[in-house]
C-alpha cells in the first residue's frame, strides 16, 4: 500500500515507512508572524522563468504538476535566503475538499484553500535527485491561494485538467510563464524544512510568500474534479492532499520584511 492522504495511508501513517517524518526539520509548519524575526540580511527573491522551458502537465496521483526542462539555467531562483543558483524543476499545488482548508503552511493558525509550490534544486549538485538528499539541495517557493476573483493564469492550467483527470495521465503543456502565478509583493518568511510528502527529505529551504494570489470558488471546484484514482479504478476525488503543520523543534523563522 503506497502512501496517500486517506485514513489508512495518510500523514499519520507516513512514519511507518518514512521514520524521518518525526525528524528535526519537517514541513509544513504554522508560521507565527509575531515569532518570526526580521532579518535585514535577507535579499529580495530573484526569480527568472523562461516559458519555453515549460514541458508538460501530469496527474501523479498525489497532485498535478507542471514540469520544466532543467538542463540549463533558463528558469532559476537566486538570492533571497539562498546562495548560488537553483533551477526550477516543477510546480504543483495542495488543496482542500472545501475552501476552509487545503494549504500546508498556515499563518497564525489560518488555513488557506490552497498552496502553490515552485520546486527548485541547487545547481552545485548534478541533478534534482542528488540535490534532494542534501541539506541545501532544494528551495521551494510557497504561495497561498485565497478565494477572490478568477485567476486568468490559473485558468490556462485548469483548461488542461480534462486531459489529466486520472492518476498517470499527462499531456504537453508549453509556453506557460510561472511568474504569472506570483503575487505582486514578494515579501517572504523562510526556514529550514523538508519535502511535505514522502520521502520527506530534510533538504528544503522554504520561502513562503506573505501575499496570497486569488482563485475563484469555481476554479477551486475544478481542482476538486481531478482524481487520486487511475483510469478504470473506482473514482476518488483529489482533495485534502495536504500535510498538516509539524513541530518547529527549535527552528527560527526569518522574515524578509518589517
Ligand atoms: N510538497 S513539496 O514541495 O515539499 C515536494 C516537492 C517535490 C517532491 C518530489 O520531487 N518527490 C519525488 C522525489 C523526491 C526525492 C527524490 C526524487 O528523485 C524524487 C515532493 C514534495
Ligand atoms: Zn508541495
Amino acid at each position: 500500500m503506497s502512501w496517500g492522504y486517506e485514513k489508512n495511508n495518510g500523514p499519520d501513517k507516513w512514519a511507518d515507512n518514512f521514520p524521518i517524518a518525526n525528524g528535526p526539520r519537517q514541513s509544513p509548519i504554522d508560521i507565527v508572524s509575531g515569532a518570526s524575526s526580521y532579518d535585514k540580511g535577507l535579499k529580495p527573491l530573484s526569480l527568472k522563468y523562461d516559458p519555453s522551458t515549460c514541458l508538460e502537465i501530469l496527474n501523479n496521483g498525489h497532485s498535478f504538476q507542471v514540469t520544466f526542462a532543467d538542463d540549463t539555467d533558463s528558469s532559476t531562483l537566486k538570492d533571497g535566503p539562498i546562495s548560488g543558483t537553483y533551477r526550477l524543476k516543477q510546480f504543483h499545488f495542495h488543496w482542500g475538499a472545501s475552501d476552509d482548508k487545503g494549504s500546508e503552511h498556515t499563518v497564525n493558525g489560518t488555513k488557506y484553500p490552497a498552496e502553490l509550490h515552485l520546486v527548485h534544486w541547487n545547481t552545485k549538485y548534478a541533478s534534482f535527485g542528488e540535490a534532494a538528499s542534501k541539506p541545501d539541495g532544494l528551495a521551494v517557493v510557497g504561495v497561498f491561494l485565497k478565494i477572490g476573483g478568477p485567476n486568468a493564469s490559473l485558468q490556462k492550467i485548469i483548461d488542461a485538467f480534462k486531459d489529466i483527470k486520472a492518476k498517470g495521465q499527462q499531456t504537453t503543456f508549453g509556453g506557460f510563464d510561472p511568474s504569472t502565478l506570483l503575487p505582486g509583493c514578494l515579501d517572504y518568511w523562510t526556514y529550514d524544512g523538508s519535502l511535505t510528502t514522502p520521502p520527506l527529505l530534510e533538504s528544503v529551504t522554504w520561502i513562503v510568500c506573505k501575499e496570497p494570489i486569488s482563485v475563484s470558488a469555481d476554479q477551486m471546484a475544478k481542482f476538486r474534479s481531478l482524481l487520486f484514482s487511475g483510469d478504470g479504478e473506482p473514482e476518488c476525488c483529489m482533495v485534502d492532499n495536504y500535510r498538516p503543520p509539524q513541530p518547529l523543534k527549535g527552528r527560527s523563522v526569518r522574515a524578509s520584511f518589517h
